[in-house]
């Protein structure tokens, strides 16, 4: 189970100059300002959100890789500021960069990471076996992974991520760069790993994509400007929103909060 309390997170970085030479003043980009989220077990949570919505920078805080300015985020009751090491050995994180090893095949890749996860050798070679079926990708798992599709990239890197039978799945715009055939292949493992057989696990993905949330997600989270706005299951939110359509819905719902929020720090 994931849990996402009112974290923020703001970054400073520095602004362009007025000429190449010149370096530019700093300025704080407020990346994510509220967002909340409650993720249980057996239950495929989107986290769906435009472009620079923040959905990126919240998983990242998750996957412990920055702590929140302020709120708390906690993986079956274990806080993320306080036990990085324990809450991620919990979690299978797909992260925007794959990140593979181009030298080794796509079984050693999978291997190497069960190993770091404290695995036995012949314990990890047979779950990158197993996985290699439930993500059919028997036919490239010993092959050298320099030169795989994107396709094949992203099912490497997702096998990596669950080597270690996590309970809790991660999992940033999975579906970036896929084709239809790779697409459905994951959801179809996603819907597998969420169903009881199996292990009723906690999946939370981000996306921007519509026809992806209504098909996977039972329950849905809207990210907009850094702020989670709105959240439900797909009829719960066009019901919210008063909409027949999904993508009409989700404007509503993100940019009427977005339009209503600038106003309001316009007249403050
Ligand atoms: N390291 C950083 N330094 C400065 N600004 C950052 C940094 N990381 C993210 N941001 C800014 O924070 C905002 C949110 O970015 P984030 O990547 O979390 O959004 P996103 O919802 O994942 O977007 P996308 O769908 O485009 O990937 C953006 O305006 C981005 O430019």
């Amino acid at each position: 189970m994931i849990e996402i309390k009112n974290v923020s997170k703001s970054f400073v970085s520095a602004s362009g100059g007025s000429s190449l030479f010149k370096k530019g003043k700093k300025q704080t980009v407020q990346a994510v300002r509220d967002v909340s989220l409650h993720a249980p077990n057996g239950r495929i949570t989107g986290l769906l959100g435009a472009n620079g919505a923040g959905k990126t920078t919240t998983l990242r805080m998750l996957g412990g890789l920055f702590e929140p300015d302020q709120g708390q985020i906690s993986v079956d009751g274990i806080q993320v500021s306080q036990a990085p090491r324990q809450a991620l050995a919990r979690m299978g994180i797909l992260g925007d960069a794959h990140g593979l090893y181009p030298r080794l095949s796509a079984r050693e890749n999978i291997i190497y990471f069960g190993r770091l996860q404290g695995m036995e050798a012949d314990a990890a070679n047979a779950r990158a076996e197993e996985l290699a079926r439930l993500l059919d990708m028997r036919h490239i798992l010993d092959r050298r992974s320099d030169g795989f599709s994107q396709g094949e990239r992203m099912k490497t890197a997702l096998a990596r991520a669950l080597v270690h039978d996590p309970a809790n799945i991660v999992l940033d715009e999975p579906t970036n760069g896929l084709d239809v055939l790779a697409t459905r292949a994951l959801r179809e493992a996603l819907r597998h790993l969420r169903s009881p057989e199996g292990g009723g696990k906690c999946i939370v993905f981000s996306t921007h994509i519509m026809p992806e949330v209504e098909q996977l997600c039972e329950h849905v989270v809207v990210v907009a400007q850094g702020r989670s706005v709105a959240e439900g299951s797909v009829p719960e939110l066009l019901a919210l929103a008063g909409e027949k359509h999904f993508e009409d819905a989700f404007v509503k719902l993100a940019f009427t909060q977005q339009q209503q929020q600038q106003q309001q720090e316009v007249a403050a």
